[in-house]
């Protein structure tokens, strides 16, 4: 178990360049099990979930070619179904939530496939039915085995139909679409997830042969092909990153450039963090942080405390409603921070307040932050790493720290980020890895 060891309250300064996205990856490297051919993708991040999806994806019997660092070419011509059954599929299997999105490729390509129930993080009940009751909807027979935790399926006869889905799952959403391309037939997909991953898969697969329409809203529209062809895909930048950088350049009182940031694809990433009086500028595709003592949260029109929340694209992305929260602490003003998807995804806040910070956990969706102002700074501690975006926001408040934190189970944060130790220090960060 490593850990970071942070000496807080240096400012950051210079250029970093977001990594290619980690949700979006988990997608895409999954649909390359779809064709035959050869699939090249580039700017593929080096952080552990990727890697541990690149091994399974091996171990399946995928032929895997490192072509540059973030570029490389898969080729699924000799998928070996047979290692469904072993021990080492279901421990590689399960220790990533991304996993689960193998199962679209294997259903439409080989009209069948097992996973065991998927890893991820513990933020909440994280429910699959969306997943299953798609590929049911396509004609597919679900069985899940309660002894071994394993979703079996047997999809021989997959055929286009009229899926509601239950709610706009982002995986589920990916999952069936794959499923869907090879299927007979016309499917109609409503209440689809349409996140920047969710688009740039659909244009993908389109670009390998497949027939997808409506991308980018709640309506997609599939007419199934025999066979996809093999094609050549960009990754975007990580907009989770890009919001992480954001609030560590605020929270850090640093000047930062965020390189090569496909603006046009952040929603409404760059108005939330701009509401808690965070300035920025956008050149060309960059997004230039000034150094600010001060930040100000603003309140809603009619004078009331602002509220943060979460909710499916084109909504704000709960994945970085850890970071607004630490950002807030140092803030002038008040926020309620409501995290409607994920039911513990705030009990982080004890750690902040242990660092000094004024926070009300209202219940396990809500929590006020009353800003310091930079009256008082966090208070170095110890603590641990509870989930990947927590994990980030905790290390944004040692970074602003006054005195020494350690940081453990530091597996979490590389989960989702590039060699972060070594990065922030380039940018002039106290931080060691401690293994
Ligand atoms: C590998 C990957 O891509 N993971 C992302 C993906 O997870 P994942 O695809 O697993 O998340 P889902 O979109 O399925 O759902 C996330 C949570 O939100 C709830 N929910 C979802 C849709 C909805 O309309 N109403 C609702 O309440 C679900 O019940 C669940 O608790 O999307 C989540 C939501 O953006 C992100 O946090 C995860 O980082
Ligand atoms: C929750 C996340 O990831 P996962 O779905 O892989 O657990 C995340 O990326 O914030």
């Amino acid at each position: 178990m490593a850990s970071f060891k942070i000496t807080g309250g240096n400012r950051l300064h210079g250029e970093i360049e977001p990594q290619g996205a980690k949700n979006e990856a988990l997608q895409i490297l999954s649909a390359t099990l779809l064709t035959e051919e050869p699939v090249t993708i580039h700017k593929v991040p080096n952080i552990r979930d990727v890697n541990k999806l690149i091994d399974l994806l091996k171990l399946m019997g995928v032929d895997v070619e490192k072509l540059g660092p973030e570029s490389y070419r898969f080729t699924a011509k000799n998928v070996e179904l047979s290692i469904l059954e072993t021990e080492e599929y279901k421990t590689m299997a399960s220790s990533l939530r991304g996993s689960i999105m193998v199962l679209g490729p294997l259903l439409a390509r080989f009209g069948k496939g097992k996973i065991p129930k998927p890893g991820g993080d513990k933020i909440g009940r994280r429910r699959l039915d969306t997943h299953f009751i798609g590929f049911q909807k396509l004609g597919a027979k679900f069985e899940y085995h309660a002894g071994d935790e394993f979703f079996h399926i047997d999809a021989s006869d997959l055929k286009g139909t009229y899926i509601l889905m239950d709610e706009a799952s982002v995986t589920g959403t990916a999952n069936i679409v794959m499923a869907a391309v090879l299927a007979k037939g016309q499917t109609t997909i409503y209440n689809a997830a349409c996140e920047p991953y969710v688009q740039q898969l659909c244009r993908m697969l389109n670009s390998m042969g497949a027939d997808i329409q409506g991308i980018g809203s709640n309506l997609l529209t599939i007419n199934g092909v025999t066979a996809l062809h093999g094609t050549e895909h960009q990754l975007l930048p990580d907009m989770i990153e890009i919001g992480s950088f954001i609030g560590m350049a605020a929270m850090t009182k640093s000047s930062l450039k965020i390189k090569n940031a496909r603006v046009d694809q952040l929603g409404l990433i760059p108005d939330v963090f701009r509401k808690l009086g965070i300035q920025m500028e956008i050149i060309d595709d960059d997004i230039l942080i000034p150094a600010q003592n001060n930040y100000e949260i603003e309140t809603f029109i009619d004078g009331s405390i602002m509220t943060v929340a979460d909710a499916i694209w084109p909504g704000f992305t709960p994945d970085l409603l850890s970071i607004v929260l630490v950002v807030a602490t140092q803030a002038k003003g008040t926020v309620l921070i409501h995290q409607k998807m994920f039911e513990s995804r705030l009990f982080f806040v004890d750690k902040l307040i242990d660092m000094g910070a004024q926070i009300i956990l209202c219940d396990p969706h809500r929590a006020t932050v009353i800003g310091l102002d930079r009256k008082q700074a966090l208070r170095g501690i110890r603590m641990s790493s509870p989930d990947i975006r927590a994990g980030v926001s905790l290390l944004i408040a040692a970074l602003s720290a006054e005195g020494v934190s350690i940081i453990d189970h530091v597996e979490q944060i590389d989960r989702g980020y590039q060699n972060i130790d070594d990065r922030l220090r380039a940018l002039g960060a106290d931080i060691t890895r401690i293994d």
